[in-house]
């Protein structure tokens, strides 16, 4: 199942960033109260209460199941790959996108373990957004039609969505949107990403600078920046998680790029994240500082550095777990066990 983007140009898409569902007040106070029933020492399940009351205010539900999982890889390539910011040539997006069809990706398998079901997304993949250094990335057609598949990919009966990337080059468009938001320039936010040498690493954060340098009239408004910075798969992610919203799905956030490109909506519309919580802390260098930007603390922290969505999948299992014990657990009451 998917869903028609209620948009057709930018200004449908900031429309679309106003009046946004809300948790479910009365399902969390149900929560709440279950929480404090269930046969445990107050607080001993710490997080993984909070993220069951959580979930359980956005399903609007006191006692929630979780439906399947829907994660969705989005594909696309840049045209500030060609300038030599990545360790890997920019022929690699399509070929993974293959190898994911084709079940052989981290992904793939991660999906598969937390009985997610797994879409991809391929992006125009023949014609590589705009080299950010010399123009836009996106003209305001493109950057809507990228919003606009994100939002048409969710499935709206999902139990949690998990939006991830394939793109060579795409942690320095991450980058490039994060010190757009945030400010520091490239030194703060450029990361080595697939793992690029010192020089590559200098090349990087000039490329990153430049681009600051080139858009710095239009970047005021966070979904210019994404325009002009960002790339077809983070507009795409961006138009998921606003979909998500929409649909009263909850996200778990990936890595550096996942997580620039969300931030893009928390700063067109504070609080427009409200429904996603930070998978994991990746290894990417500025990942940690864009988390504690948007307020997020991650669930796991494993040192990975692979983007595709895998943080965020494998944070499927905690939340799984976080929901079970919510909704399955006895009660002190239907255990007879003696409370404090
Ligand atoms: C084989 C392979 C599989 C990947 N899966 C995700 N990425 C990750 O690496 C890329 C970002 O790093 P950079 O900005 O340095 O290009 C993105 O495609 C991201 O998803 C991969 C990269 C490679 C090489
Ligand atoms: O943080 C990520 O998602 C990431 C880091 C490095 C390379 N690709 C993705």
């Amino acid at each position: 199942m998917t869903s028609t983007p209620p948009f057709s140009d930018i200004q449908g898409i900031r429309e679309a960033l106003t009046d946004l569902p809300q948790p479910d007040s009365a399902a969390v106070e149900g929560a709440q109260a279950r929480n404090a029933a269930l046969t445990k020492p107050p607080g001993a399940l710490s997080r993984l209460e909070d993220l069951a009351i959580w979930y359980a205010g956005w399903r609007g539900d006191a006692r929630p199941e979780m439906a399947e999982p829907q994660v969705i890889v989005f594909a696309g390539n840049h045209g500030v790959a060609a300038r030599g910011v990545s360790a890997f040539p920019p022929e690699v997006t399509v070929q993974m996108v293959a190898n994911f069809r084709a079940g052989g990706a981290a992904i793939n398998q991660l999906a598969d373990t937390f009985g997610a079901s797994m879409d991809v997304v391929e992006l125009d993949l023949d014609r590589p957004t705009g080299d950010f250094t010399e123009g836009p990335a996106m003209d305001e057609e493109e950057f809507v039609a990228a919003m606009a598949a994100g939002w048409q990919a969710v499935n709206p009966a999902a139990g949690v969505l998990v939006t991830g990337e394939m793109g060579i080059g795409n942690t320095t468009t991450a980058a490039a949107v994060a010190a757009a938001l945030y400010g520091g320039g490239a030194e703060i936010w450029v990361g080595r990403g697939t793992g690029v040498t010192d020089e590559a690493l200098s090349r990087k954060r000039a490329v990153v600078d430049a681009g600051l340098a080139l858009h710095s009239d239009a970047l005021d408004d966070p979904l210019d920046v994404l325009r002009c910075l960002g790339g077809r798969e983070l507009a795409a992610m961006a138009g998921a998680i606003l979909a998500a919203r929409h649909h009263r799905v909850p996200v778990i956030l990936d890595g550096f790029i996942c997580c620039a490109s969300a931030a893009v909506l928390e700063a067109a519309a504070p609080g427009t994240l409200d429904h996603a919580v930070a998978g994991h802390v990746s290894a990417e260098g500025a990942h940690a500082a864009l988390l504690s930007r948007l307020n997020k603390v991650p669930l796991l922290s494993l040192g990975l550095r692979l983007g595709e969505g895998t943080g965020a999948a494998l944070a499927i299992g905690v939340l799984k777990g976080a929901i079970a014990c919510h909704s399955g657990m006895a009660t002190f009451g239907e255990a007879g066990v003696s409370e404090a």
